[in-house]
């Protein structure tokens, strides 16, 4: 059988289609039949099989028999490689600009949605369908998003390896036997092409690299890249598209409930902690990425995590060092050829080694992953020039201030010696997802956390005593204390005294944590270079924000007059 009817919509067809090939116990091929309603092309060079909603165990199989670089690990984890790409590819991501999406979306200076044409999509797509159509087998599966039953999406994944199938199965709500059966049409459907190219000659093509959507259609394309996460943040999109059009914000964030039920979000980039302590022993959690807040509460839109390796430690992050067994994908990692340990300081093959599991392997995931409306709203920055404080409170004017900027500052290789932090500014600590005006989201934001009284805080995952290279990373057990104040509510309670140059709320005391360092000033043994390295980083924040000065957030301008009052003096 084949995909991708270029014409029309999916039809109905009954082609057959092989779920899985069985052994009988002489070792024969044995064939199982299930008939999903998947359309057919005529771009169709021949019939493939479609390996449907294969089981872990299944996909493993696969994925050692076929798939170079695939291996078990001493805990049972199956580890892959993603090939050149380890990571994504932001400026090869295409949005396709028509009569719904022109005047919809967020487009130019700053957006992460690159225009093309309806012409270039369909030739993208046909080139990723005829390749699918090519493969002896291809990989189907049909899954859900979004644990809020009245918004959730099916959402059907095409792709050509088994790493990426189970990556899915990982990271999507995995559905019943009953909710197979009766799946119906897909809400959304992505080829993945994975190492097929694009045609560099193509209209738009700067690289071999393309990730296309189509929002009328339905359908995203995947060519010349096999990183899983482009799956998985290209329907995070989607999500930012739809959600809100039903008036729920989506968020790029963690989150977690306490026992007394004070739910929490955790808002970040990448690399700040949203995973580390959304996944907290003490509180159950209900997701380590991607989240939605409606008029009913938060629930999670995915059924996984993934979480970043490098320099993973048994110690420090237990549980999730321990859903890293049978059934979790672990990518681009080094491990011994013979005992199949792994070594998660190895940064051979990229410092973003990744681990996508179900959320169930977390002991305390909660199962519906869903919530009352959050009580804090906590950013983190991993501020590498080691000037934030590392923790703030922040009055809603501040918390938008900062939603918008959405900054961090990360330092990336550490081989060729010491390089300087270099900030990045990301709306909504997720601008390379958003599909509307960040201003949008963080109207929605700004209205939820009043209607529902939640408490902002900004909190500094990165370095003190010092920028990168004199200063160290906070200690992740000192973040852990700084965190349980905020659920705890003990961190309301105390003294507060306010910043110079960002006006920030400090705290003098947090249980746990040693006071002289909640004030950086304090752990700089050279008080200029501080002031200095503070003036530095306040001036990127306020040349970032002028793009967003002309904004209007809200019905009346008031908010907006605060925020813009909220940022740095200098
Ligand atoms: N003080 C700290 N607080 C939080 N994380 C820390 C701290 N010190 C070191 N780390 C490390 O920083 C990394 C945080 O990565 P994490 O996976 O939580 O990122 P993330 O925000 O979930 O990013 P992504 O959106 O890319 O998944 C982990 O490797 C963690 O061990
Ligand atoms: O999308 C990815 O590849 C990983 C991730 O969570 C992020 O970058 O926010
Ligand atoms: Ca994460
Ligand atoms: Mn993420």
């Amino acid at each position: 059988m084949a995909f991708g009817d270029t014409e029309t919509q999916p039809q109905t067809q009954t082609p057959e289609v092989v779920q899985a090939k069985k052994h009988d116990q002489n070792g024969v091929d044995k064939v199982s039949h299930f008939t999903p309603t998947i359309c057919v092309s005529d771009s169709a060079l021949k019939f493939t099989n479609v390996l449907y909603n294969l089981t872990p165990a299944e996909l493993y199989e696969h994925a050692l028999k076929y798939e170079e670089g695939s291996f078990i690990t001493s805990t049972g984890a199956l580890a892959t490689r993603s090939g050149a790409k380890t990571g994504r590819s932001p400026r090869d991501k295409r949005v396709v600009k028509d009569a719904t999406t022109q005047d919809d979306l967020w487009w130019g200076k700053g957006s992460p949605n690159l225009e093309m044409d309806e012409q270039t999509f369909m030739i993208n797509r046909e080139r990723a369908v005829d390749y699918l159509n090519c493969l002896d087998t291809v990989f189907v599966n049909d899954q859900f998003l979004n644990w809020d039953s009245e918004n959730k999406i099916k959402v059907r994944i095409v792709s050509a390896r088994a790493y990426h199938s189970l990556f899915m199965h990982n990271m999507c709500i995995r559905p019943t036997k009953e909710e197979l059966e009766n799946f119906g049409t897909p809400d959304f459907t992505i080829y993945n092409a994975g190492k097929f190219p694009c045609n560099r000659y193509t209209h738009y093509m700067t690289s071999s690299t393309s990730v296309d959507l189509h929002v009328a259609r339905k359908e995203m394309v995947i060519l010349g890249t096999m990183y899983a996460g482009e799956m998985k943040k290209g329907l995070f999109s989607v999500m930012h598209y739809l959600m809100p059009k039903r008036q729920i914000l989506s968020l790029h964030s963690g989150c977690n409930i306490g026992k007394s039920g004070d739910v929490a979000l955790f808002f970040g980039l990448s690399g700040t902690g949203k995973t580390t302590l959304s996944t907290d022993h003490n509180r159950y959690l209900i997701g380590d990425d991607e989240h939605c807040w409606s008029d009913k509460g938060v629930s999670n839109i995915e059924g996984g995590c993934y979480a970043k390796c490098i320099d993973l430690s048994r110690e420090k992050e237990p549980d999730i060092w321990n859903a890293i067994k049978f059934g979790a994908v672990l990518e681009n990692v080094a491990f011994d050829d013979h005992t199949r340990l792994v070594n998660y300081a190895d940064k051979s093959v990229t410092e973003n080694t990744r681990a996508a599991y179900p959320i169930e392997f977390i002991p305390n995931a909660l199962i519906p992953c869903v919530g009352p409306h959050p009580k804090n709203v906590i950013l983190l920055a991993c501020d590498a020039f080691g000037v934030l404080p590392p923790v703030s409170k922040l009055n809603l004017a501040q918390t938008m201030y900062h939603f918008i900027s959405g900054y961090t500052a990360l330092v990336a290789g550490t081989e060729d010696g010491i390089k300087e932090p270099t900030a990045t500014f990301s709306a909504c600590f997720g601008a390379a997802f958003l599909m509307l005006h960040p201003t949008k989201y963080a109207a929605m934001l700004a209205e939820k956390m009043q209607i529902h009284g939640a408490t902002g805080w900004l909190v500094n995952t990165g370095w003190s005593g010092g920028s990168y290279g004199s200063g160290s990373r906070i200690k992740l057990a000192y973040t852990r204390k700084i965190i349980d104040a905020i659920h705890s509510g003990s961190l309301l309670k105390t003294e507060y005294k306010k910043t110079k140059v960002f006006g920030l709320e400090i705290p003098s005391e947090v249980e746990g944590v040693p006071s002289e360092i909640l004030d950086p000033v304090n752990t700089w043994s050279d008080k200029n270079a501080y002031n200095g390295t503070l003036m530095k980083l306040a001036g990127l924040f306020k040349n970032n924000f002028e793009t967003f000065t002309n904004y209007k957030i809200g019905e009346d301008n008031k908010l907006t007059e605060e925020m813009l009052a909220a940022g740095p003096h200098c």
